[in-house]
């Protein structure tokens, strides 16, 4: 007898998924792609350390000037406007057309999108250039979905991710790019399907930077498989909230979960992954 409880399908999305999310996770850490990171100076350290742990090789490298010889060798690309200053904003537009004409994936992610007119029409500017994947909090990609001001509470969100798949889905096709939305549920959509990675802890929230981190290592994942940018986002996504997971079960509050998640990430195996993935399709 088939059954069709709600519970059965979503068990049957979860099992579909695991090897997916593992064998993306085991190739990265065969390949170490080389990740280039132009972003703010509150995340450099943890994004750095994120892409170490998982086994990919960071380079937080963002001068104009080295941009036509480095960005070519880099496998891909991630751009975060967190600490935006008007003198950033040409770098990240080069490193993203070199990454482009290179045939490399490359990342965005729009931090406090809608906080201010500046930051909001650079953030523009930077998805008219194609990103491969953007992702953002829930006020992040509201703001961007609806080009407008006032959606966000500075980088944290004051919307659910839940209120922000329908923009997402809008923003991915008007753009062309993947879009994820990242919460209690993280949700990732091609403009077509929509699904819902559903690892991780609150306290993850309270850790500043982990979205940023989690971009990065987006950027590592769709690195080694770029034509299936919306598998590696979804992987990327349940990898990260899975080894947050792990670090809860050790951690004492946000300070010591940023120092478990990121041993949790380097030692996470394959029937630890293949048994806590949580993805259910929503389309
Ligand atoms: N309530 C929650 N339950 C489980 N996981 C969560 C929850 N809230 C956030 N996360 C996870 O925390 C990570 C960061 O997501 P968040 O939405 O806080 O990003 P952000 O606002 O861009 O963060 P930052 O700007 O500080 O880098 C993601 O991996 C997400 O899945
Ligand atoms: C706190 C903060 N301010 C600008 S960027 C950043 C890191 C989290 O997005
Ligand atoms: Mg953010």
């Amino acid at each position: 007898m088939v059954d069709n409880t709600d519970e059965a399908q979503e068990h049957q999305h979860s099992t579909e998924w695991a090897p997916i999310v593992w064998t993306h996770l085991s190739t990265l850490r065969q390949r170490s792609p080389l990740i280039q990171c132009i972003t703010n100076f509150v995340s450099m350290d943890l994004m750095a350390n994120t892409l170490l742990s998982v086994g990919a090789s960071p380079a937080m490298i963002h001068s104009l000037q080295e941009i036509p010889e480095f960005t070519p060798r880099a496998d891909a690309l991630c751009v975060n406007v967190g600490t935006l200053t008007a003198d950033w904003v040409p770098a990240m537009k080069s490193a993203a057309q070199v990454a482009a004409q290179s045939g490399k994936p490359w990342v965005l992610d729009p931090v406090a999108a809608g906080a201010s007119g500046f930051r909001l029409k650079a953030c523009l500017e930077l998805v008219g250039l194609r990103p491969t994947v953007i992702r953002g909090n829930g006020s992040e990609i509201i703001a961007l979905s609806k080009a407008s001001l006032g959606h966000t509470k500075g980088v944290d969100s004051s919307d659910e991710s839940t209120d922000a798949v329908e923009p997402a889905r809008s923003l991915a096709q008007t753009s062309g790019s993947i879009v994820a939305v990242s919460g209690a549920v993280d949700f990732i959509t091609d403009g077509q399907r929509v699904v819902g990675a559903r690892n991780g802890v609150a306290m993850m929230q309270k850790i500043t930077a982990t979205g940023c981190s989690v971009t990065a290592l987006i950027a590592a994942f769709v690195a080694i498989d770029p034509l299936h940018a919306f598998e590696a986002t979804t992987s990327a996504l349940s990898i990260f909230g899975i080894a947050g997971e792990i670090g809860m079960e050790l951690a004492k509050g946000p300070a010591s979960l940023r120092m478990h998640l990121i041993d949790s990430l380097h030692g996470l195996d394959q029937a630890t992954v293949i048994r806590r993935v949580n993805i259910i399709s929503m389309s």
